[in-house]
């Protein structure tokens, strides 16, 4: 490698000496889309612009890969094609058995005479594609068993998911350390059983999820997971026969874990401390926070700092100290990390110099032709001062978005910030196709600009009116990881789930496609102008949210937040007024650093006191939702973008549940007394769901019997009034 690093630039070198006073060149970084010119203006930088180009092409190539890496290794990658990846899933299947139907229709799909994967599409069941590679395998509820046959699978170079869960597997543990760069791998409700090597995942520092639930493995958790997958973000393990103590797993990645109900024995690690309780329950011998029972002599693990924490988990800084490097050596290593954060540095400068060229071009541009086109307030339309809307604490909500003034191209407010070019990808199959140029093309409405982004509805020429919601701050997550989030809520369905229809994708360009919901949102109806909602349209509202909200926590079990922003504007209206939740499960996508000032649900009392986000976290959210419908009140600061549970909304769920019965809104025009108490009882239940302490407030599945157990008296009256 080094070699091919120097020639590389040694050919920069001759592009250099090619001129006299003024030399330039070029390093193409291949997770960059531009490349970065160096000038070197005079012959006494000269050399220093060598050493630091031959530094960064070092340091470009020899980079671990970021999140974005093997994503881009595919254009200079050319191992897999159609035919070899045919060969290795007919190989692999040949080590596998099932007797139900389902399994022998779905391995019976493999047919010799089709590739795999089509771009994004799949032709053989349970195979998931990525342009054109098999990324994937999810392969669950079959009744499977047999020996999986890892080495079958090593031709699959971009395999980055795997998921055999639900099936009859037995035996130990595959060894995975040969499939290095795979990114997840689900493995729970099997009957896999014995000891997994403590080295098992030594290979996969890509490893971001990890699920062993449910099988009978017995014997410590492996501490390669701690100290060899810096990535690991969600690992289960419950209710399997593990022993021994938990590893110390790195501060701040770990978002999700569950090691319920095995053996395990001993304090809890600092670094997890601020779990939920329920992490941890069913493990008799377990103490320490945040559990109730204390260990009775601490040891000397529990009073590790944070700081110490990070270099013992990092197996690699303790080998380098335990070595004792030798005086040279060490002189060495210092001046080759002086180098490198130089390096480093320079990058950084020339990136953000770059960037803010780019948006120093880009942004006036976007403002100018949005507003020009729309000829209409700059604070509410442009993108540039989206939030601005939002900053106020008093949003507006006009009915619903069909004012004329706002009409623009889509393709004005979407091409100026950014260049949109290449393909939507669909992820159902229900839906007419049209192409990012019919989209571009279409007329469009500003609807508004929230937290996350700005939306505008787009008519396309067959009439069918789509929304198209452009984010901003998803910029971190990685290619494959959002094609495979993306192609997770393209298999949610649900009635009162607005279903997304498709989505783009560039690194700095993220668009959601969404039907149009001709009715606006409920925010609309409840805080705008001229429109009003029946107590018998609140309730079916109220009922199919919580349907929804149970249907998506019911589907994604391993989110700790399956919706996470819930909220009136999120919840639209169909043309019989039947609701549709948006904008849910997108707590993976969302910057980290942003995570919290941008979604609902972090505002809720248990992130802002305990740094806790749980199950019931949306449920504080349904509570909050309640409460609003039936008052009609837009709860203080909640829409705002701030950090944490502000006293304001903590006064207003006080105020609300203090002016009880005189806080209804009166556009409900309740008439008989049966409704009255069906109003007091939906009542009660949002101040349940709305409970500070966890303990008491309620859980989903409680909400929603107790939601679907009222009923609309007023049934026979029941009409929309005021639209
Ligand atoms: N598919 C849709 N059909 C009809 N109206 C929509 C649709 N999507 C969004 N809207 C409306 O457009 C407006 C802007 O929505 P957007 O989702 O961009 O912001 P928000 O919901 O106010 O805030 P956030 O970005 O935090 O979710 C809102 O009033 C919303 O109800």
């Amino acid at each position: 490698m080094v070699r091919e690093v120097y020639s590389a630039y040694a050919s920069n070198c001759g592009l250099l000496w090619a001129g006299k006073e003024r030399m330039m060149t070029e390093v193409h970084d291949a997770g960059r889309e531009a490349p970065i010119t160096f000038a070197c203006s005079s012959s006494s930088s000269r050399y220093l612009c060598h050493l630091i180009i031959f530094l960064l092409l070092v340091s470009v190539s020899a980079q671990p890969g970021d999140v974005d890496d093997d994503v881009d290794d595919k254009s200079t990658d050319h191992l897999s094609d159609a035919k070899s990846s045919s060969e290795a899933l007919f190989n692999f299947k040949s080590s596998l058995s099932t007797s139900s139907p389902k399994g022998q229709q779905v391995l019976g799909s493999w047919a010799p005479s089709t590739s795999p994967c089509t771009g994004n599409n799949a032709n053989w069941l349970g195979v998931i594609c990525f342009e054109g590679d098999v990324w994937g395998l999810q392969l669950e509820n079959l009744d499977l068993s047999g020996a999986i046959d890892i080495d079958s699978l090593l031709p699959l170079h971009f395999l980055r998911t795997l998921s055999f869960m639900n099936n009859n597997f037995k035996g130990a543990m595959p060894d995975w350390n040969k499939l290095g760069a795979l990114k997840s791998l689900y493995l729970s409700n099997n009957s896999f059983s014995g000891q997994i090597p403590d080295d098992a995942f030594k290979g996969m520092s890509y490893l971001k999820k990890l699920y062993l639930s449910d099988n009978q493995f017995t014997g410590n958790i492996p501490t390669s997971l701690a100290t060899s997958c810096p990535r690991l973000f969600e690992l289960r393990l419950e209710n399997n026969k593990f022993t021994g103590s938990l590893p110390d797993f790195p501060l701040d990645v770990l978002k999700l874990l569950n090691v319920s109900n095995n053996q395990l024995e001993g304090p809890i690690p600092p670094s997890l401390s601020l779990m939920d309780p329920t992490t941890f329950a069913g493990n008799k011998g377990m103490c320490g926070k945040p559990l109730e029972s204390t260990c009775s002599s601490p040891s000397p693990e529990a009073n590790t700092t944070p700081n110490s924490l990070n270099s013992t988990v990092n197996g690699q800084s303790g080998d380098i100290i335990k070595k004792s490097p030798s005086v040279p050596s060490r002189v060495m290593l210092i001046v080759a990390v002086c180098l490198v954060v130089l390096c480093l540095a320079i990058v950084l400068i020339l990136i953000i110099h770059r960037r803010s060229r780019n948006s120093n071009q880009d942004n006036p541009q976007l403002t100018s032709r949005v507003v020009e086109s729309n000829n209409i307030d700059a604070d509410q339309n442009t993108l540039s001062s989206a939030p601005d809307v939002i900053m106020s604490g008093n949003p507006t909500y006009p009915r619903h978005a069909n004012n004329n003034s706002n009409n623009i191209k889509a393709g004005d407010a979407l091409t100026a910030a950014a260049t949109v070019v290449g393909k939507l990808s669909f992820v159902r199959d229900d839906r007419p196709r049209f192409d990012l140029q019919d989209l571009l093309r279409a007329s469009a409405e500003v609807l508004g600009s929230g937290n996350l982004g700005s939306s505008y509805k787009a008519l396309l020429m067959d009439g069918q009116a789509v929304v198209v919601k452009r984010f901003k701050q998803m910029n971190h997550v990685a290619k494959e990881d959002f094609h495979e989030h993306m192609r997770r809520l393209g298999r949610l369905s649900h009635p009162n789930l607005l279903p997304l229809v498709a989505y783009y994708y560039r690194k700095e360009e993220k668009l959601l496609v969404y039907d149009y919901a001709s009715n606006g949102s409920l925010a609309s109806h409840l805080h705008g102008n001229h429109s009003r909602l029946d107590w018998s349209s609140r309730l079916k509202i109220i009922k199919g949210v919580a349907k929804a909200l149970t249907y998506l926590h019911n589907e994604l079990p391993s989110l700790a937040l399956p919706h996470g922003h819930l909220k009136s504007s999120n919840v639209l209206l169909d043309k019989y007024y039947n609701p549709l939740l948006m904008d849910y499960t997108l707590v993976p996508l969302v910057n980290l650093s942003q995570v919290q000032h941008l979604l609902v649900a972090y505002k809720a009392p248990e992130y802002a006191q305990l740094g806790r986000i749980t199950k019931k976290t949306d449920v504080w959210s349904l509570g909050i939702l309640i409460l609003e419908t039936l008052t009609g009140k837009l709860p203080t600061n909640y829409l705002a973008l701030s950090t944490g549970y502000g006293t304001e909304l903590a006064s207003w769920v006080d105020t609300i549940i203090k002016d009880n019965e005189s806080a209804f809104d009166k556009e409900m025009d309740v008439t008989t007394k049966d409704s009255q108490g069906q109003i007091q009882k939906l009542f009660n239940i949002g101040v349940a769901c709305c409970q500070e302490d966890l303990d008491t407030r309620w859980d989903l599945k409680e909400a929603l019997e107790s939601i679907q157990a009222l009923n609309d008296k007023d049934d026979a009256d029941h009409q929309i009034v005021g639209v």
